[in-house]
């Protein structure tokens, strides 16, 4: 052990005073662990000598002394980036080892001799490459040269990556190279990235808590039927928002956005969610309320949602009694008195866990998201009635914008006809304009018409279907 510890301490010593690289250093090291072997071996010729002599005290000596005398000579600096950094009285994961790890993964590839592989993320296929415990890479950056190391020491999982360079390279390093290398591992990452749809769920531990699946819904702006210059509006305002960071920093607001998009049933809200989704490249975080136990429980729920993602509310009309107006806190009631805030759709009287989900507890929980967490968010609620909802909950700066999600018009289903029969224009496309304008159907209702069902269903048949469904709602509506 005494001979490992002064070996490498001779080692770093010799890295140091010479400048050579860590590897070519640990032969070196090697051979002066070797001589302290030897004098080890010989030291019981040498009575009067303490037990443990060279450990404790040449070991010490060499530590104390030596490394401060020869930081005059030493040309070499080294910054230590952890697996872990401290966060208050825990440790947290660092992101700048993910990043370091993600941006040495190509270099590794090239150059070290004994490497790790691993999944970039969680269901995904592409691999990321990382050196095993003292594998050595070098790196360029502007002309200058630089090694990185990876420790893991004691096999345990604390594990640090060591990135030796010239003093003389200090500024280069520390404000450029380095946030050159947490920016692009971070490209790296994000590439490497696949989507994920999280719900929440209360485990056996009563903690809301997320879990998530892999987000794999096909819709995409480019297969959802609207009226193309609405659906162009809400692209443009999802790229403002995307690439506006410094635009909502220099006017003071945080950098999130909330949409309530509204309409009947079928007319394509959750669709135009998983569009957004896909097309922002964002997570989704979709809260069942109905779970939600109580407000510390939500606002939990929401401060645990990473950044690039989208919250979304379905059906929040439903989803608790949220539609009232505000009301004071369940806990200002007398201890007997009945909750003032349960489930909308009343729930049995013997049910043991009183909610205590209240609509200020939402919009203290949204705004707290507002203020408290980094990164952009999306949140996004959704609604057959617009109308019954509570005014604060909607107003502009928590919704910033209303979509009304209607019923299908001429442009919509001129898009699904392409769409799904791969016409732009047929002798029927008159007809069904006309009785478009009478009846109220769905979207998902002609989706559903105009979805060929047999080998034998073509553009034809499947369009004098939609016709006669349409002549069926036209009348059901002059019925009424
Ligand atoms: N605008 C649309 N473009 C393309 N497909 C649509 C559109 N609207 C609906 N659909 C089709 O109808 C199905 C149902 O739509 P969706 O679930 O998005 O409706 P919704 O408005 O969320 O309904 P609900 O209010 O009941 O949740 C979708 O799977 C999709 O195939
Ligand atoms: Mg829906």
């Amino acid at each position: 052990m005494a001979s490992k510890g002064i070996g490498k301490c001779t080692e770093v010593l010799v890295k140091r005073i010479a400048g050579l690289r860590p590897a070519q250093a640990a032969g070196l090291g090697s051979a002066l662990a070797a001589l302290m072997v030897t004098l080890r071996m010989v030291r019981p010729f040498l009575p009067g000598l303490p037990r443990n002599f060279f450990r404790y005290y040449v070991g010490r000596l060499i530590k104390r002394y030596l490394r401060r005398a020869l930081g005059f000579l030493d040309p070499c600096l080294t910054v230590n980036i952890g697996e872990y950094s401290a966060a208050g009285d825990r440790m947290r994961h660092s992101q700048v080892y993910d990043q370091a790890k993600a941006y040495l993964s190509a270099r590794c590839s090239g150059q070290a001799r004994s490497l790790w592989a691993d999944l970039a993320s969680h269901g995904s296929h592409a691999f990321v490459l990382s050196m095993s415990s003292r594998e050595e890479v070098a790196d360029e950056f502007r002309g200058a040269t630089v090694w990185w190391q990876h420790f893991n020491p004691g096999g345990g999982a604390w594990e640090f990556y060591q990135l030796v360079f010239h003093e003389r390279h200090r500024d280069l390093v520390v404000q450029s190279y380095l946030p050159h290398v947490c920016r692009e591992g971070k490209a790296v990452m994000d590439r490497n990235r696949r989507r994920r749809l999280f719900t929440n769920y209360t485990g056996d531990r009563q903690i809301a808590s997320w879990t998530y699946v892999m987000f794999e819904h096909p819709s995409t702006f480019e297969t959802l039927a609207m009226d193309p210059a609405k659906k162009r509006s809400i692209m443009d305002d999802l790229d403002a928002f995307r690439d506006g960071k410094e635009y909502y920093t220099r006017i003071g607001k945080a950098w999130k956005r909330g949409y309530l998009l509204y309409g009947p049933p079928g007319t394509g809200k959750s669709t135009m969610i998983a569009a957004m989704a896909n097309y922002l490249d964002y997570d989704i975080y979709d809260i069942e309320l109905t779970s939600v136990a109580t407000n510390i429980e939500l606002r939990h729920l929401l401060i645990q949602t990473s950044g690039k993602s989208i919250i979304v509310v379905e059906d929040i009309d439903c989803s608790a009694d949220l539609t009232g107006k505000r009301k004071k806190p369940p806990t200002m009631a007398p201890a007997n008195s009945p909750p003032t805030q349960t489930l909308a759709n009343s729930p049995p009287t013997d049910q043991k866990k009183v909610t205590t989900l209240t609509l200020s507890g939402l919009l203290n929980a949204v705004d707290g998201l507002w203020s408290a967490c980094e990164g952009e968010r999306i949140i996004i609620f959704t609604t057959n009635y617009v109308e019954e909802l509570d005014p604060a909950l909607i107003r502009h700066g928590r919704m910033d914008r209303h979509i009304e999600m209607s019923y299908c018009c001429f442009e919509a289903f001129k898009f699904l006809a392409k769409n799904y029969l791969g016409v732009d224009d047929h002798p029927l496309f008159e007809a069904v304009k006309e009785l478009l304008q009478a009846a109220k159907i769905t979207t998902a209702d002609v989706a559903e018409h105009l979805m060929r069902k047999c080998a034998d269903d073509n553009a034809d048949s499947c369009l004098a279907n939609l016709l006669k469904a349409l002549a069926l709602k036209g009348e059901a509506v002059l019925g009424n």
